[in-house]
C-alpha cells in the first residue's frame, strides 16, 4: 500500500507568523504519526520562512516513522544539514532562490553528472535518495542512470488537470511510473495532491510507494481536525470508499 508522509511545512509557516511556538511543530509531528501517518516530510528553504534548520534537527530526535527531507542540494547548507541528520530519505528538488513553492522537476539529462555525484554523496552515508522529476519518460530513464533509489513525480500538473478529465490528467504519470518500474526505480509522488484527486492517482499509478502531502492536508485539518483528516487521506490510499462514493443498491 502507498504510504502517507505528512509535510509539516505549513505548521511552521503558521507558527512563524506570530513568532512564538503555537502551533507546536513537534507536537503536531508526533500527533500526525499517532494518527496514522507513515512519515514526516519537511522542505527547508534558504530563507527559513517555514521550516527552520533548527526544526529539522529537533524533528530528527522525535520522528519515529520515515523522515524525509526535501530541498535544493545546490545549497551547501542543505547538503550539510542532511548529512548531519541522516534522515531515512532525502528528496532532491531543483528550487530556485526565493521560489514560492516547487514548480518543476530536475532535468536529469542535462544534470546527470552533477546528480550522479550528489546522489552518491548521500547514499554513501546510508541515506535513501529520491529525485523530484516531471512525468517524462526520458527524465525518468536518465534519473535511473544517476544511481538514485527513487524518483518523486511532481504532481502539480496532474492536480491542475484532474478536474477537466481524469484520464488525460494521469496519462503521462502512468507512463512515467511504468518506465520507473522498467528501470528499477522506486516511486514517490507529491505536490497539490488532495482529498479529491488522491484516490484516483493511487489506484492508477503502478508501484506508488509514497506520497508526501502538506498544503491541502493541513488546510483540510481546519475543517475536519487533524486526526480525521489523516484518516481520510489514508482511506483514499487504501481504496476504502467514503459513504458518498459507495453506489446505493440498484445503482451498480
Ligand atoms: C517538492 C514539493 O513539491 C514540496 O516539497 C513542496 O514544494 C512543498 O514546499 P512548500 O511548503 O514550500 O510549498
Ligand atoms: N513533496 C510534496 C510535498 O511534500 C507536499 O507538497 P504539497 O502537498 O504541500 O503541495
Amino acid at each position: 500500500m502507498t504510504r502517507l508522509s505528512v509535510n509539516v511545512n505549513k505548521i511552521a509557516t503558521l507558527r512563524n507568523s506570530r513568532g512564538g511556538n503555537n502551533p507546536d511543530l513537534l507536537k503536531v509531528a508526533r500527533d500526525c504519526e499517532a494518527f496514522g501517518a507513515q512519515g514526516i516530510t519537511v522542505h527547508p528553504r534558504p530563507d527559513e520562512r517555514h521550516i527552520r534548520y533548527a526544526d529539522v534537527y529537533a524533528l530528527k530526535d522525535i520522528v519515529t516513522t520515515e523522515f524525509n527531507i526535501e530541498g535544493n542540494c545546490q545549497e551547501q547548507k542543505f547538503v550539510d544539514l542532511v548529512l548531519n541528520i541522516k534522515p531515512h530519505q532525502v528528496t532532491l528538488v531543483p528550487d530556485a532562490l526565493g521560489q514560492l513553492t516547487s514548480n518543476h522537476g530536475w532535468d536529469t539529462i542535462a544534470n546527470k553528472v552533477y546528480l550522479t555525484e550528489t546522489v552518491k554523496k548521500f547514499k554513501d552515508q546510508g541515506i535513501r535518495v529520491s529525485l523530484f522529476v516531471d512525468p517524462q519518460t526520458e527524465m525518468v530513464e536518465a534519473a535511473a542512470e544517476t544511481g538514485t533509489d527513487r524518483i518523486e513525480l511532481y504532481t502539480e500538473g496532474y492536480a491542475t488537470k484532474y478536474t477537466e478529465g481524469k484520464e488525460a490528467s494521469i496519462a503521462d504519470y502512468v507512463k512515467a511510473a511504468q518506465t520507473a518500474q522498467k528501470v528499477n526505480l522506486g516511486l514517490n509522488a507529491g505536490h497539490d495532491l488532495d482529498l479529491n484527486n488522491l484516490a484516483y492517482f493511487a489506484e492508477n499509478i503502478p508501484g506508488l510507494l509514497e506520497v508526501s502531502i502538506g498544503h491541502a492536508l493541513i488546510s483540510d485539518a481546519l475543517y475536519f481536525g487533524l486526526e480525521t483528516t489523516i484518516q481520510m487521506y489514508l482511506a483514499r490510499l487504501s481504496g476504502i470508499k467514503t459513504a458518498e462514493e459507495i453506489p446505493a443498491e440498484g445503482e451498480v
